[in-house]
Order: C-alpha cells, then sequence, then structure tokens
C-alpha cells in the first residue's frame, strides 16, 4: 500500500501543501527547521491522530490557525482510499474514510499501518516494557484481527479490578471481574504467543548473516508466571495489590524482552548496533504484516544516518531494498542516502520553511 497523494493544511510550519509520492523511496531533504520531521509527523497524525513528538496536540497546529488537517489518497492493493484527519484547538476530532465520518481511530489505523524510526524510537530499548509492549502490540493489531476486541474487554475488566482494590473492597466483589479478566488475559497472551513466533521467525531470517545481530534474542513475557493459573496468582497477590491500587499481574505487564548472550540488548551494544537492531525490528515487524495482515506498512523515517557509519548505512538500505514499502527518510544532505537508493524508484522532495517541492532532477540523477 502506499500514499499517492498528501494535503497538509495548517500543520506545523505548512500553510497549505500537497505531495505527491512516490510509492518506492521518497527522500525529504531541507536545511534545519524547514518542515522535515513535520512531514513525516502530519503522516503519523493521519494514522494515529495524534503526533510522535508531543502529548500537546495544539502544539501540531500551525500558529495562529484554529486546527490542522492532513488528508491522503491510498492505493491499497487494487483498492483507492481516501483518508481525512482534522484537529482543533479544543481538541475537536473529525475523521473521515472515503468521505463519510468515522468514529473511532483505529478505523483509521486500520487502513494505515506505520512504523516509525526517529531518534526516539531507542526508547524501545531504554524505557520501560509500555514502549515495547506498543511496539509488539501494533503488529497484533493489524494481523490478528480479535487483538482489539479483546484488549478493550480486557482494559474495561483491569479498570473495574483497579477500582476495586482502590475502594479496598472485599474479595467476593472481585469474583466477577477475575472472571472476566483471566479469560481476556489468556485470549490476549495466546494471539501475543501466536503473534511472536511469526516476529521471531522473520527477525531471526533478516539478521541471520549479520554478525552482531544474529546473536540478538527476542523473548516473550506474558505478564505473569506461568507456573501458577492467573486466578490463583491474582488471589495470592490481593494484599499487595490492595496496597499498590492497581492489579500488577496480567497482560498490561508483558514485555519484549530483547537480549544479547541473555543480557539486556541495551546494556550490550553499541548505539550504532542498537539502530541496526531497530531497523531489523521494524522491517520485521512490517514483513509480518504485509504478509499476515495485506497491508504493508509504511515506513517513516527521522534521520537515518544518524549515529551509524558507511558501512552500518549500506546495511540499512540492503534491510530496506528487500522490503516492499514506501518509505519516507528525511535527510539535511540527501547525497550519502541517495547514493545508496535505487534511482528508478526513489523521489526526491526539497522543503523550505514549509514550501514543497519535488526534485525532478533527482540531484544530478535520472
Ligand atoms: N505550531 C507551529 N506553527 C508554526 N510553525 C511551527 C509550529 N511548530 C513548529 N514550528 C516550526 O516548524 C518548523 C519545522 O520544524 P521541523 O522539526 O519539522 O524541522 P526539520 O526540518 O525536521 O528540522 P531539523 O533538521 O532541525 O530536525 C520549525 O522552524 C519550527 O520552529
Amino acid at each position: 500500500m502506499s500514499i499517492r497523494q498528501l494535503s497538509v493544511t495548517d500543520f506545523r510550519n505548512f500553510v497549505s501543501q500537497q505531495l505527491q509520492p512516490g510509492p518506492g523511496f521518497n527522500v525529504i531533504c531541507g536545511a534545519n527547521g524547514s518542515g522535515k520531521t513535520s512531514l513525516l509527523e502530519a503522516i503519523y497524525f493521519l494514522a494515529h491522530g495524534r503526533s510522535f513528538r508531543t502529548s500537546r496536540l495544539p502544539r501540531m497546529i500551525r500558529f495562529d490557525a484554529a486546527q490542522c488537517t492532513v488528508h491522503a489518497k491510498l492505493q491499497m492493493a487494487q483498492q483507492a482510499i481516501t483518508l481525512g484527519m482534522q484537529r482543533g484547538r479544543q481538541g475537536e476530532l473529525s475523521l473521515r474514510i472515503n468521505g463519510d465520518s468515522a468514529h473511532r481511530l483505529a478505523d483509521i489505523a486500520h487502513y494505515l499501518p506505520v512504523q516509525l524510526i526517529t531518534p526516539d524510537s531507542f526508547r524501545i530499548f531504554f524505557g520501560g516494557p509500555k514502549e515495547r509492549r506498543h511496539f509488539f502490540d501494533m503488529g497484533l493489531f493489524h494481523v490478528e484481527p480479535s487483538f482489539f476486541q479483546q484488549w478493550l474487554l480486557f482494559s474495561k475488566a483491569n479498570k473495574q479490578r483497579n477500582a476495586l482494590l482502590k475502594q479496598r473492597s472485599s474479595p467476593e466483589q472481585f469474583s466477577y471481574w477475575d472472571q472476566y479478566f483471566c479469560q481476556s488475559a489468556e485470549a490476549i497472551t495466546e494471539l501475543r504467543q501466536r503473534y511472536m513466533v511469526k516476529l521471531a521467525a522473520e527477525f531471526a531470517l533478516l539478521v541471520a548473516k549479520h554478525e552482531i545481530l544474529s546473536e540478538v534474542s527476542l523473548q516473550f513475557y506474558p505478564g505473569w508466571s506461568d507456573s501458577q493459573p492467573l486466578m490463583e496468582l491474582l488471589q495470592n497477590n490481593m494484599a499487595s495489590d490492595v496496597k499498590m491500587g492497581f492489579t500488577q499481574l496480567g497482560p498490561q505487564k508483558a514485555d519484549l524482552r530483547i537480549k544479547v548472550q541473555q543480557q539486556p540488548a541495551e546494556e550490550v551494544l553499541s548505539r550504532g548496533q542498537l539502530k541496526m537492531l531497530l531497523f531489523a525490528l521494524k522491517i520485521a515487524q512490517s514483513n509480518v504484516i504485509g504478509r499476515e495482515g495485506n497491508k504493508q506498512p509504511i515506513l517513516l523515517i527521522d534521520d537515518l544516518a544518524s549515529e551509524l557509519d558507511a558501512d552500518s548505512i549500506q546495511q540499512v538500505f540492503h534491510l530496506l531494498k528487500t522490503i516492499n514499502s514506501q518509505v519516507f527518510v528525511t535527510a539535511i544532505d540527501p547525497d550519502p542516502v541517495l547514493q545508496q537508493m535505487p534511482p528508478d524508484t526513489t523521489a526526491v522532495f526539497h522543503v523550505e520553511h514549509g514550501n514543497l517541492t519535488a526534485r525532478t532532477d533527482n540531484y544530478g540523477r535520472t
């Protein structure tokens, strides 16, 4: 799948811009502060209704404007789809799919899987399990159709249980929600385990020939020890849960453990090696989604070359060329990136003070 046309209005420093990206690699180049990252942010906003840079969404709206709007025409196999997302300063959100109003962000996200790689993506290694769960569950969302519904059921049970814990309710009052909690927890874990097998296999295939990354192992932790049934663990842990005011075991605590020689990868690998690992994880996930979910995610890569030496950049491009995704890459200097890219499937756009221009000269290449 690919974005064929993108319109960005009153978003960061873009007043009103249109872009016709190519189906392969798209390089967005320009000076500092020109709007490169903002363009990736606009695509991410269209897919998720939020930003990867700020939780304060009005920050995305152009100074003095009342709302920001991103609109795209997508090509998915033989199907053409239009998506629109608009957010106002008071938090008003308007979503459109093929011109009709949509109500849930998940409905748009379903059409537009994106994989984001920015300098902040290192949080997958240095942040807590939540970061890794977020990455992992994004794949499940696109591959396992029942996952989202199960997650909504579980979240409800978890919320109700936490409310009972905070009220210090009597143990009998827990039985209804504990049943519900455990049933949905088991269902989610089964889906996650199934997905883990696919992700780990794809990852192993990608890194098989890599000197360091072939030593990386991916291990799934469901959020509780499987030595005892979850219901028993919840009951045994009740006093501690009441003290904390929330449930400490369950799929809300699951983790994707990334290890090298049984040690956490972030404590062993260099920054450059971690960045390579990040690309391998995201590309493995894209391939699984492409194959199992029938839609190849779009890759948004901010500042691809940072922290990588020439050899590593080449290896990243080698990985990128193996996939069939539309890719958006930002770069101040496009040359090192362009040298690695296939000229026939690469489009170059220059951005200056929020104005986008397609470079038909492809910087001296055809
Ligand atoms: N709400 C806003 N309204 C108008 N302009 C904004 C808004 N928020 C940010 N800007 C400006 O938008 C510009 C684009 O920033 P962006 O981060 O996209 O630049 P960039 O090209 O990625 O830069 P760098 O190479 O330094 O990372 C900046 O000049 C910034 O000051």
